[in-house]
């Protein structure tokens, strides 16, 4: 495995905000109770905290789960830097909290707007050195802010030293797919379009956009979830082999396959959007942003050229789970009558593990005759959420789990024709799988059932 330097620091700018009361403290609060956080961890904040402040806020992040003596080592890791992150200032009092460590990992936490400053400043103060920076999605609005925002990075970090956030790349079920793949040739024998029928991975959440309004409205789903999320999925589901295990091997495998993506046609999509969100704060009254959205994939490439794949990820669906479900052709002959298709199922983040549909003789007597059976392959052990893995992996500097700017780049590319349409999506009623006109975009069979559901 490739990896960086480890860093002795870790500084959080954005550490008063939701991501990092909701995912970054709790994440790292469970390493250090595991013994895996070992530097200090420094909040930057405009807010005039204290330590103490910082420690009572993280102790609310963490919840009840808390136990006091883990908590009170963790506490003794947490410290603020007080300041504005325009303010130069603040950055010479970064620089002088982290003077002890030989190597430091930035990580930003705060809307975009502010990423570019962020990194401007760290260079003035020449933190830039002996540094890496970690970046949180999204990754620019579209290709070129994202092409952008990369070149204005790169004016303080060198390439080895960016680290884009995915977190679905630190999802466990998600970094297993290409292991299920690669190492059981059972698998991965049937991966191509001799043997595959369709592809469908859904990403459904039953909740809806609660207090992220004024974050969503100019995002809509494609943005949020199918640019990065969705796609990396996509990538890892349907690449070829890596050349070897390193994150550069797999970068460029998953570039390759990104390469081979059609751009998808406005003609290829169903969008919607939940009746209720017009009313959400911070939601324009007229907003056309979607909430639901379902897409036709076509690969072009040697090893997926004609296999239809359809991508769907939408707030307040009946169920909040995630699932690739790959359906393979039917037997050439009907020997034991017409049996359902045989799925592999790809459970992800939420419940991973593996599942696959098989035809088995079921009938009592005779004529046998086949029929579905479920056989369900359950994870080994305990998923850590994925939080814990990218923040170890910042500090340690293991790449393979971020984005690479290649893939994001591309990804940028296949949803270029569907991220600013402005044609009012149709609505559906929460609790449902979006609009009607969503269900048979995969053919008159529709959707395969996820588990969950
Ligand atoms: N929230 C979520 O569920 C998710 C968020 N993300 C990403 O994480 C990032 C942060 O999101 P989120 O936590 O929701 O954002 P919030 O708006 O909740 O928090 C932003 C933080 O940035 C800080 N900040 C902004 N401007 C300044 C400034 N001039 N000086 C100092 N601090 C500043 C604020 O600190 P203060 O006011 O204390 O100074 C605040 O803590 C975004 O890139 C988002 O896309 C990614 C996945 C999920
Ligand atoms: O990045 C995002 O991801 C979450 C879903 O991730 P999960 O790990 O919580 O399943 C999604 O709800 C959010 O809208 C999006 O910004």
């Amino acid at each position: 495995m490739s990896r960086g330097p480890v860093a002795s620091a870790l500084v959080i700018y954005g550490i008063t905000g939701d991501l990092a009361r909701k995912s970054l403290l709790p994440a790292l609060y469970r390493l250090a109770e595991r013994g895996r956080l070992h530097v200090p961890v420094i909040g930057v904040t405009r807010r005039s905290w204290t330590d103490d402040d910082l420690r009572a806020h993280a102790r609310a992040a963490i919840g009840d789960e808390l136990d006091e003596s883990v908590f009170d080592r963790f506490a003794s890791r947490l410290r603020i830097v007080d300041g504005d992150l325009t303010d130069p200032e603040t950055y010479r009092r970064i620089r002088d909290a982290v003077a002890d460590a030989p190597f430091v990992t930035h990580y930003m936490a705060t809307p975009p707007t502010q990423f570019t400053t962020i990194a401007d400043r760290l260079g003035q103060a020449g933190l830039n050195r002996d540094a890496r920076l970690v970046v949180e999605k999204p990754y620019g609005h579209d290709q070129a802010s994202a092409r952008a925002l990369d070149d204005d990075l790169h004016r303080t970090f060198a390439d080895d030293d960016l680290f884009r956030v995915d977190h679905y790349l630190g999802s466990e079920a998600v970094r297993g797919v290409p292991v299920a793949r690669f190492a059981n040739p059972i698998l991965e024998t049937v991966m191509n379009r001799d043997h595959v029928a369709s592809i469908q991975i859904t990403m459904a959440e039953d909740f809806d956009v609660a207090d992220r309004g004024a974050f969503y409205d100019p995002t809509g789903a494609v943005r949020d979830v199918v640019q990065n999320h969705l796609l990396q999925v996509l990538a890892l589901l349907t690449m070829d082999p890596p050349s070897c295990r390193d994150a550069l091997a797999e970068n460029v495998a998953k570039w390759e396959l990104m390469r081979a993506v059609r751009t998808i046609e406005p003609s290829d999509l169903v969008r919607g959007q939940y009746d209720g969100y017009l009313h959400v704060p911070g939601v324009h009254p007229d907003s056309t942003t979607e909430t639901f959205v379902a897409a036709g994939i076509w690969i072009d490439n040697w090893r997926w050229k004609g296999v239809p794949i359809h991508l769907r990820a939408g707030k307040c669906l009946p169920v909040t789970s995630a699932e690739a479900v790959v359906e393979l052709r039917e037997p050439p002959v009907s020997l034991y009558g017409h049996p359902e298709p045989n799925l592999i199922r790809l459970h992800l983040p939420k419940r991973h593990g593996l599942a696959l549909d098989l035809s088995l003789n079921r009938a009592e007597g005779q004529p046998v005759q086949a029929a579905a059976v479920p056989v369900q392959v359950p994870p080994v052990g305990v998923a850590e959420p994925p939080y814990e893995h990218v923040l170890e992996a910042a500090i340690v500097g293991d790449a393979a789990a971020f984005a690479s700017f290649p893939f994001i780049e591309e990804s940028w590319r296949v949803v270029s024709k569907i991220i600013d349409l402005d044609d009012a999506p149709p609505r559906y009623i929460p609790g449902t799988w979006g609009p009607g006109s969503s269900e048979t975009l995969p053919g008159p069979s529709g959707w395969h059932r996820i588990a969950g559901a």
